[in-house]
């Protein structure tokens, strides 16, 4: 049974085994039914933070709401992951918090200019490369902290997010020991924010980042972060099928 006490190493040692017999899907293949209910509750979650109606209109909103949640746990996954391989041939975490597709409480974060992956993780006869990550994201009023800003800790969450994606563009991914953010100005939300990350170096089994969320073309916050790949998920990663991923992409 996959938990704390393995690092999550037996859930990824079973989705690269899936990955391998071909068992992942394609995120592109995932249903637009599956999206646009999550785009729904996203809509939901910010009308009830906006809403003035009365405490009648509340109650029957809550109705449907628990009608909808009912129908949903008519059919659930012991493990709430979602494995599925990415046009870049990374394999990403579909309902995770920083920008699953499936989570509609992870904030609208779309990588842009999303690097060519690296082809193997931890390979040390191939030089890490720094690549610049970009992503593009719209906050929400359901993500303020003082009024007409975001929240620091959803700010965190982005640069987290967005600065662990860069570590494992450069081929050394980890977990997040270490995060460490700068905020400068406001973030506002309901404006597109810009979220750029590149890895920067190693130090044995640590890999670092730096980056920053632009909003109207002004840094808002700034960030470094750590990443250490426990030895088990290091002997994983490194068997990381992106490497037939990659090979698969430049063939389509
Ligand atoms: C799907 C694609 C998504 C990509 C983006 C994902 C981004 C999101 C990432 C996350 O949210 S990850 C989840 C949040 N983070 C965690 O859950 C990590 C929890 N902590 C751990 O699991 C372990 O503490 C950790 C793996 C980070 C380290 O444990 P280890 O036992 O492997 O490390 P160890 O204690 O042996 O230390 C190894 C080295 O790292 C150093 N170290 C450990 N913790 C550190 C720390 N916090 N800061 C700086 N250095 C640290 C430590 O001093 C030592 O340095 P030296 O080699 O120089 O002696």
């Amino acid at each position: 049974m996959a938990g704390p006490a393995d690092n999550g190493a037996t859930v990824f040692a079973a989705a690269f085994e899936r990955f391998a017999e071909g068992g992942i899907p394609e995120v592109a293949d995932v249903p637009d039914a599956s999206l646009d209910l999550v785009e729904r509750i996203r809509d939901l979650v910010e009308a009830t933070v906006r809403t003035d109606v009365g405490p009648e209109v509340r109650a029957e909103a809550a109705e449907l709401v628990s009608r909808a949640a009912e129908l949903l746990r008519a059919a659930t996954h012991d493990q709430v992951v979602r494995f599925a391989r990415t046009s870049e041939g990374r394999i990403d975490q579909l309902t995770q918090a920083g920008s699953g597709l499936l989570n509609p409480q992870a904030p609208r974060l779309v990588f842009r200019e999303t690097p060519e992956m690296a082809t193997q993780a931890f390979d040390d006869s191939v030089e890490p490369r720094s690549v610049e990550v970009v992503a593009d994201c719209r906050l929400t009023a359901a993500h303020s902290g003082p009024p007409g800003r975001a929240h620091g800790g959803v700010v965190a969450t982005l640069l987290d997010h967005v600065l662990g994606l860069a570590t494992s563009a450069a081929g050394v991914p980890g977990f997040t020991a270490g995060l460490d953010v700068r905020y400068r100005a406001a973030t506002p939300y309901d404006v597109p924010l810009e979220i750029r990350a590149r890895w920067t170096h190693c130090e044995g089994r640590k890999s670092f980042a730096t980056g920053e969320i632009l909003a109207d073309g002004k840094v808002t916050a700034e960030a470094t972060a750590v990443f250490i790949a426990p030895p088990e998920m290091r002997s994983l990663w490194s068997r990381n099928p992106r490497s037939a991923a990659a090979e698969d992409t430049v063939r389509a």
